[in-house]
């Protein structure tokens, strides 16, 4: 395999070839840039690059009347079914197709990288960075009326907004979904456990048993909340258990006992028993997202400093985005496929992390993606990995790689 130049720590310098872009870029980003040998000219591209929608399915034959809507065309994707391409101005949280969860916004590549995982019906998938969940919704829509959607981020109120996300538009039947730390995850798929323990199922002798989901808490978990609340501790991330917030009628949960769900996998279990398709879309530093960078003139440039490029985070992140990935796999059946992105367009947060993964693991084959040779991205570093560059392929920046479990 043909090896990509990983750096340690850091890329080295291309030599001052900064131009300007269109955005104030503050200095300590372009210093970002040049370390990794990334062009700042991609950000003077907000402009041009499209915004993109995704139809919901059986939506169709509303396109004329969502065009009214939006004013604007439709621009169908070809290389993409169901999505379309609007002008980057166009805001599309406040028309009724969007409340009404007739359109969803999600960025061309990241539909890719869902493409890329192949779920098929019948699947049990693992998202192990769901949130806010773009991607999980898609997840959800491609699963169609089977198998199970088990959405886990670290974040409590990200995650939150996946609920109500799935719930607008109406994809939450098959899901449920975890705060936890994506890279201690240990719980199975329910159904493919379940299947295995038949006989046992809601027959709890000390335990509790799945009710239908509702919305309404127990005093117990009101009062954690409270107290969380009380230390300013809303948003903490999630501690060493994971907790359920959420769970469809038909995620395999309702009837099943709370102690079986909970149960950690243990050994190779997951070889047999495991998802069938994991995506780790990991926490990054999202240069690679234009439109993400621009949010902070909003912002304010400080908080980018602090939010992308505070040199202990980076290397942290590094490790998280390595173990994530680790993780991701283990919990992967054999035969199993899993994605690994990141908005990011540096090698260190992709080739290097597949490249380190790769070494330690030899039951991961990396993967060609056959329908990405009509995509407008191209080969990564590491030969059959992806990237979509901004400037070439009119979407968000993203790295894509598919591994597939082998038998060990
Ligand atoms: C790039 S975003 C994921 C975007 C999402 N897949 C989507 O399409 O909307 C990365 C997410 O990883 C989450 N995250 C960070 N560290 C994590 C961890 N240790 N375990 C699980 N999730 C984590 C963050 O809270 C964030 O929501």
């Amino acid at each position: 395999m043909e090896e990509p130049d990983c750096p340690e720590g850091s890329v080295p310098d291309r030599g001052g070839e900064r131009r300007t872009a269109s955005l104030p870029l503050p200095a300590a980003f372009l210093e970002f840039l040049s370390e990794n040998g990334l062009d700042p000219a991609v950000y003077s591209m907000a402009a041009t690059i499209p915004r993109y929608i995704r139809l919901k399915p059986g939506m169709e034959s509303k396109i004329a009347e969502i065009e009214a809507e939006l004013k604007c065309a439709l621009d169908k994707v070809l290389w993409l079914p169901g999505f379309y391409a609007i002008p980057p101005e166009i805001q599309i949280a406040g028309s009724k197709a969007y409340q009404q969860g007739k359109i969803y916004g999600i960025d061309a590549a990241s539909g890719a990288a869902i493409l890329a995982l192949d779920v098929r019906p019948g699947n049990h998938v693992l998202d192990l960075c769901a949130a806010p969940g773009a991607k999980l919704c898609m997840l959800a829509d491609t699963l169609g009326t089977t198998g199970s959607l088990t959405g886990v981020d670290v974040a409590k109120h990200r995650l939150a907004a996946c609920r109500t996300m799935l719930q607008k538009y109406s994809l939450g039947d098959r899901t449920r979904l975890f705060v936890a730390d994506g890279t201690l995850f240990s719980l199975l798929p329910v159904n493919s456990r379940m299947q295995r323990m038949e006989g046992s199922i809601g027959v709890e002798e000390n335990g509790s048993i799945f009710p239908e989901w509702t919305s309404r808490r127990s005093w117990k978990d009101r009062q954690k909340t409270r107290k969380a609340n009380a230390n300013g501790q809303q948003h903490l991330l999630a501690a060493s258990e994971p907790e359920l917030i959420y769970y469809g009628k038909h995620s395999g949960l309702v009837g099943q006992c709370k102690s079986d769900v909970f149960c950690p996998s243990v050994d190779d279990e997951a070889c047999t028993s495991g998802y069938d398709k994991v995506l780790v879309d990991a926490e990054c530093t999202h240069d690679g997202s234009i439109k993400h960078i621009q949010k902070f003139e909003f912002w304010g440039w400080k908080s980018l400093d602090r939010r992308v490029l505070d040199a202990e985070r980076t290397e942290n992140l590094l490790q998280l985005q390595l173990h994530l990935l680790t993780n991701g796999f283990k919990l992967l059946k054999t035969g199993g496929s899993l994605v690994y992105s990141t908005c990011s367009l540096t090698v260190a947060q992709n080739e290097c992390v597949v490249q380190q993964f790769l070494s330690t693991h030899p039951s991961a084959d990396l993967q060609k993606i056959n329908l990405a040779d009509n995509w407008p991205c191209r080969s990564g570093g590491i030969p059959k990995t992806l990237r979509f560059d901004p400037a070439v392929s009119q979407t968000s920046g993203l790295f894509v790689a598919k591994f597939c479990k082998l038998p060990t």
